[in-house]
């Protein structure tokens, strides 16, 4: 760590990145008064999550919808039609919805707050000043929040073949062609389903067992079935090994995996996880140390090794969700701004993976939960069993409610909108709900949201249709008149 030194531009809080997590911090931070400066690399506010990640996918999926719906006219007894995809049409609408969002992060609506915005990349000089281009600030906290890039995987021939990842893949204006998808994480299996819709061929190889080994196997496996249902070829517990670039463009590459086997693809999309980035910033100059992982190590007030400078967003993790880094930039502000010792609580932190059906969790998984505890207990809705998903021809999937001690401690839906029910559950198990929390709030007829209603009248049913109990009410029924 370098000796501080004291000149520079003086600022009661430096804000790094100007992406969900430094934006939040630094909007709030301005307007609460402080002197705030925000520096940004990129020449652009927003982010990876408005630029590259979670409203570009979106607006994709969007479309891919949309042709899906077209192909299932029958379902609905409509004319089904083949849709002809304009890559350029679809790629012109993405960029309009990212524009239209810009707007939000004008940097002139960050300067009417009192923030004053360097677009230039941070470098630490010591642990209170950094070089923002030709100048130097000092501040008294600072915040990194430099998010992440993709990690591509050490393949030989893979950059010879040249790939896609999530900071170019929205720019792809081509006809559909062949592609090979590498990883079965979010972005791998959002971004499969998406080009498939739009008539690419696709096939996905995914090293670990199943598709999104972080969910629940069952809903892993729906969505699975859904995938392959619509034509995906998928390998899973395979690995790219090897690939021979194609002579021309118009040819295609050959990919080898670890089983021997070969996928012909024009096109490669790498979506094999993401690295923190911190790389340029020096932070040793400023005492702030790494995980194992790369990522910057906090404590639970977002607090890195150097204690004024926190870090919130995918730089520091554990995972890497705009509404996580939105999350740990309010507990910043807590501790940073009003010095309040608030610590982050990720016990009700919700998850949504945006394919058809959507894979939604939160709090514990099934196993998760009978691993910790092992006095747990499971009951599952389907949605074929749903009105309102029969109505819509949406009825795949189903929710799950882990139950522990009365309490609701974990919920998976993949389904419909799964993301869309998740507030209800989301509430139930930040606020250690019991089930008559649920079943005692009237939901409308006939709503999806219905699904979680049904899960716990399961956990009644088991309870409450029993032989003593029905004497028992037999009983009450024939003493009182
Ligand atoms: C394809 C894809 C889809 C996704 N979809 C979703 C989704 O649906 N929902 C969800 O919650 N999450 C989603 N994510 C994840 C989400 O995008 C990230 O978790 C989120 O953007 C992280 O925010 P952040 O503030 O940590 O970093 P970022 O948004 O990446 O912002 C970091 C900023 O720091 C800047 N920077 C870097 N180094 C420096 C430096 N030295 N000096 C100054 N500035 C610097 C960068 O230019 C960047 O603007 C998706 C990700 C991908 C890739
Ligand atoms: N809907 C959302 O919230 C959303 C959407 C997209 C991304 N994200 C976030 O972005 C981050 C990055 O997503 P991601 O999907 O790139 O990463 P990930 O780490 O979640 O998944 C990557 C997958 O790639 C596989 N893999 C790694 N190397 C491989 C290889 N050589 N061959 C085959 N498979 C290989 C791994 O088994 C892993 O399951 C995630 O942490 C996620 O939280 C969120």
């Amino acid at each position: 760590m370098s000796a501080p030194g004291t000149g520079g531009e003086r600022f009661d809080l430096v804000v790094i990145g100007g992406g969900s997590g430094g934006l939040s911090v630094a909007s709030v931070a301005g307007r609460l008064g402080l002197r705030v400066a925000l520096v940004e690399a990129s020449g652009e506010l927003g982010g990876e999550c408005l630029h590259t990640g979670c409203v570009p996918s979106k607006a994709l999926l969007r479309s891919a919808r949309v042709a899906r719906l077209m192909r299932r006219g029958a379902d609905f007894g409509l004319e089904a039609c083949e849709p002809a995809p304009d890559m350029g049409a679809v790629s012109r609408r993405v960029h309009a919805v990212v524009d239209r969002l810009q707007a939000h992060d004008d940097p002139d609506r960050f300067r009417s707050y009192g923030v004053e915005v360097i677009f230039a990349a941070a470098r630490f000089l010591d642990a209170h000043r950094i070089a923002a281009g030709d100048r130097v600030l000092w501040g008294r906290r600072f915040v990194l929040a430099t998010g992440s890039t993709p990690a591509v995987p050490e393949v030989p021939g893979l950059a010879a073949a040249g790939y896609w990842t999530n900071e170019n893949l929205f720019d792809v204006t081509e006809p559909a062609g062949e592609l090979a998808v590498v990883g079965g994480g979010p972005v791998g299996v959002e971004m499969a389903q998406a080009f498939r819709r739009l008539g690419w061929t696709v096939t996905l190889v995914q090293r670990g067992a199943r598709l999104l080994p972080a969910e629940d196997g069952g809903a892993s496996g729906v969505l699975r079935e859904a995938l392959e249902a619509e034509g995906l070829t998928i390998h899973t517990g395979n690995k790219l090994q090897e690939v021979v670039p194609a002579a021309t463009r118009d040819e295609r590459h050959a990919l080898r995996l670890a089983d021997g086997s070969e996928i012909p693809a024009q096109r490669i999309l790498v979506a094999t996880g993401r690295h923190p980035t911190t790389g340029g910033l020096d932070l040793e100059a400023a005492g702030v140390e790494r995980t194992e992982t790369g990522a910057v190590a906090v404590d639970r007030r977002q607090r890195t090794t150097a204690r004024h400078i926190y870090a919130v967003g995918d730089v520091c993790g554990p995972y890497q969700y705009s509404h996580l880094a939105n999350y740990q930039a309010g507990v910043v502000i807590q501790n940073a701004v009003f010095r309040l010792p608030a610590r982050a609580d990720l016990t009700a932190l919700p998850r949504v993976t945006f394919c058809d059906p959507e894979v939604a969790q939160v709090g514990l998984t099934a196993a998760e939960a009978e691993q910790r505890y092992g006095d747990t207990e499971v009951h599952r809705a389907d949605f074929a069993d749903l009105d309102r998903a029969l109505a819509e021809g949406e009825a795949t999937g189903f929710a799950k409610l882990v139950f522990r001690r009365g309490r609701i401690i974990g919920a998976t839906v993949v389904g419909p909108h799964a993301g869309e029910l998740l507030p209800q559950l989301v509430q139930a198990v930040r606020g250690k709900l019991r089930p008559k929390d649920i079943i005692g709030a009237v939901h409308a007829y006939p709503t999806l949201a219905e699904i979680a209603k049904r899960a716990v009248e399961k956990y009644y049913g088991e309870r409450l249709f029993r032989p003593p109990v029905k004497g028992l009410v037999r009983w009450i029924n024939r003493l009182v008149p």
